[in-house]
């Protein structure tokens, strides 16, 4: 059982230069393919759930104990952290209450004193049970009914007062968007990043971790930069999504679904599955958080 909390996985990534790649799962396969990738390259990891993904699996029970389980049949030898990815209040707390090992509680909509307030509640309600805490400031974007919004950049002076909340690392907007960038898409503001970590660690007087959300689709140079800066843990959805769905389409409209039992669930899914694999053992290269 290689289950722990996601403090020390990142804090090790922070002062070592690297980043633990955070993938959100969706369901059985993609749990297990998560896994089986994160022990073939021997890299930390920490599978995410949004809440939507939670109800789609069953529930925060049935995710938690989904995952424990795997690890421990899979015979999984890395740390593995279950993550709950842009909770809400009731979502933080029910996570904890499932025993997940690392929330983020996203009140980024909230006016900041109530994102704060409420941050510093879970944190407490966390780290009572050695939860690790992620918070957000400066709003993420993305797409939404069809239209893209573009990502907020993080004020400074809100990113320091969120790390005072005592959370355990930091999602910060820095220009990064959920989905697919447009192909307008300026990048990182890689400058802004350098401002707000030099504040943060000046302020607490160590290095803090930041996390990098909508990691799919980031240029590689980029996630680097971003790495060397403070960024400790990035998160990917989209790009396995997209892996998924372009093996099975290749693997369905080449008819290879009517060979054989290929009609099985089992067979149809491997494709994509193994896809999966692929793009994020290339992205843990990227990130460098195998051993
Ligand atoms: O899409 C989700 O449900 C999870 C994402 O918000 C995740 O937190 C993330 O940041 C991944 O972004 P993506 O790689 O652009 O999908
Ligand atoms: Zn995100």
């Amino acid at each position: 059982m290689t289950i722990v909390s996601g403090m020390k996985m990142i804090q090790h990534a922070r002062s070592n230069g690297y980043a633990v790649g955070a993938f959100n799962t969706n369901n059985l396969e993609w749990t297990q393919a998560i896994l089986r990738v994160a022990e073939s390259k021997q890299a930390p990891t920490i599978i995410g759930a949004s809440m939507g993904a939670i109800k789609y699996m069953g529930g925060f029970k049935t995710v938690a104990n989904l995952i424990r389980d795997l690890d421990d049949d899979m015979n999984i030898s890395v740390p593995i952290a279950i993550h709950l990815d842009h909770g809400d209040y009731q979502a933080a707390k029910a996570a904890i209450a499932a025993n997940f090992t690392s929330v983020m509680f996203d009140g980024s909509h909230l006016p900041l004193k109530e994102n704060l307030a409420k941050t510093r509640e879970i944190v407490q309600l966390a780290h009572e049970k050695g939860i690790s805490v992620e918070a957000e400031v400066g709003s993420i974007g993305g797409e939404e009914d069809g239209i893209i919004g573009s990502g907020e950049i993080a004020p400074i002076a809100d990113a320091v007062a969120m790390v005072n909340t005592n959370i355990d690392f930091l999602a910060a907007g820095i220009g990064n968007i959920h989905g697919a960038y447009p192909t307008d898409w300026p990048g990182l503001q890689l400058n802004h990043l350098h401002k707000l970590t030099d504040a943060i660690n000046d302020a607490i007087g160590y290095d803090f971790p930041v996390v990098l959300h909508g990691g799919s689709g980031v240029p590689d140079k980029q996630i680097r930069e971003a790495i060397t800066m403070g960024v400790a843990k990035v998160n990917v959805n989209t790009e396995a999504q997209l892996a998924f769905h372009q093996a099975l389409r290749d693997f369905i409209l080449t008819d290879q679904d009517l060979q054989g039992k290929n009609y099985d669930p089992r067979k149809l899914l491997a494709p994509g599955v193994k896809a999966i694999e692929n793009a994020l053992s290339d992205r843990i290269d990227v990130f460098g958080s195998y051993q």
